[in-house]
């Protein structure tokens, strides 16, 4: 069995079984080179789902599968083995502010100790890789949101991961920025073709990006849709204007009634 299964993952931070849990029996399973958007209202849980397919939180009961094999409840080697198949990107880029462009992609490849000359070859390529190569040199504050966020996806991609975690990657950069790392983005999983989960707040960003697009509510957190979308790739920024885009961003908004800010679904 290949790709990411949560089975019936129930997650209680709150010890009183009287509140309803943040997570609640959800199942779902992604395929091997899937791209998959976690949409949903504040607080529905949709980082925590990430974050426990990451092995950053543990289930309260069910279990998360990678590649067939358990995450959670796994031995430190298993672990270990397992999450090195998983980049993260979150919405702070979290880049080291005394290293340049190229020094922070190196990062994760330090960290497996690859030697220094196949360091600065595969970072050197994943910068081209997100159209950054003439800015290899620059430290963190000499660069844009956009730019450091694709530095961000640079590092991440460093040690060639199957699977790409990434929580409102682009949720803090201006709308123009966003339309072109989400065509960066695009571009990027047609060649790579990751297993990517990407939160958002934003229904045209899921709609454009992905191939399925997971609904969550809140209190109790639970899927309300799974909805594949069928528009063909490349999608250009215009896609957004055809029928079908119109249909599908209709229908999942349909899910998000209360709790989900006008200001949000306009993003
Ligand atoms: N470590 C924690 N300890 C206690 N409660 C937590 C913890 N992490 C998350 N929660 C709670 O779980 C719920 C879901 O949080 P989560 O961050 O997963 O939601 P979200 O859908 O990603 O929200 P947002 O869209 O605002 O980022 C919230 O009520 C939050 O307060």
């Amino acid at each position: 069995m290949t790709g990411i299964h949560v089975d019936s993952v129930t997650k209680r931070f709150d010890q009183d079984a009287t509140k309803p849990p943040t997570l609640d029996e959800i199942g779902l399973s992604i395929a091997d080179g899937e791209f998959v958007a976690l949409l949903g209202p504040s607080g529905c849980g949709k980082t925590t789902l990430l974050r426990m397919i990451g092995g950053l939180e543990q289930p309260t009961s069910g279990s998360v599968l990678i590649n067939g094999e358990q995450l959670s409840g796994a031995s430190k080697t298993t672990r270990r083995k397992l999450l090195a198949n998983v980049g993260f990107v979150f919405q702070e880029h979290n880049l080291l502010p005394w290293r340049n462009a190229l020094a922070n992609v190196a990062v994760p490849l330090e960290v497996r100790k690859v030697p220094k000359a196949e360091r600065l070859r595969i970072a050197e390529e994943m910068l081209a890789l997100v159209g950054l190569s003439e800015a290899a040199g620059k430290l963190p504050h000499e660069l844009s949101g956009g730019m450091r966020q694709r530095v961000a996806i640079a590092r991440a991609l460093a040690y060639d991961p199957d699977i790409l975690l990434m929580d409102e990657p682009f949720g803090a950069v201006d709308a123009q920025t966003r339309d072109s790392l989400n065509l960066e983005l695009q571009r990027i999983w047609m060649q790579r073709r990751k297993t990517v989960v990407f939160v958002t707040h934003s229904v045209p960003e899921a709609v454009f990006l992905a191939d399925r697009v997971v609904v969550m509510r809140a209190a109790p957190g639970q899927i309300v849709e799974d909805l594949r979308v069928t528009i063909p790739r490349p999608r250009s920024l215009d896609a957004s204007l055809t029928q079908d885009f119109l249909a599908t961003t209709a229908r999942l908004r349909s899910h998000l009634g209360e709790g989900t800010s006008a200001q949000e679904l306009a993003k």
